[in-house]
């Protein structure tokens, strides 16, 4: 029933404006799914190769495409997902494009849900999955910089935790006003701020005023609607990294790696962070054990450049204890396959899974489902613009059961 009858490809432009993939599936018994795949800025090293999208299309046609119609049963998550590796035939979908992979990968998915009357999330992660059991958590992006905003703060994320909230909608809710309350307070300070990639604010302020801000924002907002509302970071320290000096360059403050991991356990503490994504560069496996070993039993120390949701630079984390959580991006791997292997073995090892948006987005809403077929603790979506709250909507309508 879900055998694939065809696969289109086409270039739709992603929130930057940039061409990325497109791809619809459709089955012999007229069941649909379409996706996209997502763009990195601070991309990481590890990661698969994501080809320019006319190069992805042309090459998925010639080599994927034959391999999945007529073939392969969409509602076979893995036999799809092989079929894109058997076709690409590198480790790192340098062939076909992990955008070509992934945004592939996705549609199959939504094309087996389409067949099965299955909500995606459920179709990903079983019967028993109940959004409303236990909901992944939505970190808001609420101030950034970083490669996602030139002249910004030198972190590239400072997240909005509702960890109290009752609900994803309440949740949902308090990140879009820790946004609106941060726009206020950068405004009474006189800091013009426009936005970054992902629809955070991007003021011209250092990272300590920044933390001030936002931790105002997070506990005023936490005091009007009656739940606790922490924060986290995503540092992207790879892109701070000096390999040549072996410092962290904050502009023109400089950390030595024991000077980095002081500073970033120091503020787990001062600020209570909920989460620290990528405090350090992405070979730095030792030194992600060392704080981890300091701070990892009162916050989420998470692996995204580190890991790029690849299974063997988890396990070789996991071997060190470098973090105890991971990021999980699919086009960073190029499959759903390669993702939630990274998931179950992240959760095998007692991880968790934290799921992700790219900075580069379409209105695709696939992670939205993926966060909760795996109940991740946390889904970073960004806060506003269309291409976050297209999945945000997402979250409450599956919580709703009105997808
Ligand atoms: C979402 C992120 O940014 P990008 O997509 O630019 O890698 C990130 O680093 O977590
Ligand atoms: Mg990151």
């Amino acid at each position: 029933m879900t055998r694939i009858a065809s696969v289109s490809l086409r270039r739709v432009l992603d929130s930057r404006g940039n061409p990325t993939v497109e791809a619809d599936v459709l089955t012999e018994s007229g069941g649909f799914g379409r996706a996209a795949a997502p763009s990195g800025a601070s991309t990481g090293e590890y990661e698969a190769i994501e080809l320019p999208p006319r190069e992805a299309i042309a090459a998925a046609r010639q080599h994927a495409v034959p391999r999945l119609v007529d073939e392969i049963h969409a509602g076979n998550q893995r036999d799809v997902d092989a079929a894109l590796r058997g076709a690409d035939g590198t480790n790192d979908f340098s062939e076909i494009g992990a955008n070509s992979a992934v945004a592939i990968s996705m549609a199959a998915a939504k094309a087996g849900a389409d067949v099965l009357g299955a909500p995606l999330f459920q179709h990903l992660g079983g019967t028993f999955r109940d959004a409303n059991r236990s909901f992944p958590v939505p970190l808001g992006n609420v101030v950034g910089g970083g490669e996602h905003a030139k002249e910004a703060t030198h972190i590239q994320e400072f997240l909005a935790a509702p960890v109290g909230a009752p609900s994803v909608s309440e949740a949902v809710f308090a990140n879009a006003a820790v946004h609106a309350t941060v726009g206020d307070l950068l405004d009474e300070r006189g800091v013009p701020a426009a936005k970054g990639d992902e629809g955070a604010w991007a003021p011209p302020i250092d990272d300590a005023e920044a933390f001030e801000v936002v931790e105002e924002a997070t506990d005023r907002v936490a005091d009007e609607i009656g739940f606790d509302v922490q924060f986290g970071l995503d540092v992207a320290a790879a892109e701070l990294w000096d390999a040549d000096a072996g410092v962290y360059r904050y502009g023109d403050v400089e950390r030595t790696p024991d000077e980095q991991i002081d500073y970033i356990a120091d503020l787990v503490d001062e600020y209570d962070l909920a989460y620290v994504e990528d405090p350090l560069d992405e070979d730095a496996y030792d030194g992600f054990a060392d704080l981890t070993d300091r701070v990892g039993d009162r916050t989420l120390v998470c692996g995204d450049d580190l890991f790029v949701t690849n299974v063997e630079r988890l396990e070789r984390g996991i071997n060190v204890g470098a973090a105890n959580s991971i990021l999980i991006k699919p086009n960073q791997i190029g499959t759903l396959s390669d993702a939630f292997d990274a998931v179950e073995l992240a959760h095998r090892n007692g991880l968790d899974a934290v799921v992700s948006h790219r900075s580069g987005e379409t209105e695709d809403t696939t992670i939205a489902h993926l966060a909760v077929a795996t109940d991740a603790p946390f889904i970073k979506t960004g806060t506003v613009g269309g291409e976050r709250t297209a999945k945000l909507n997402e979250l409450i309508r599956i919580a709703e059961e009105a997808v």
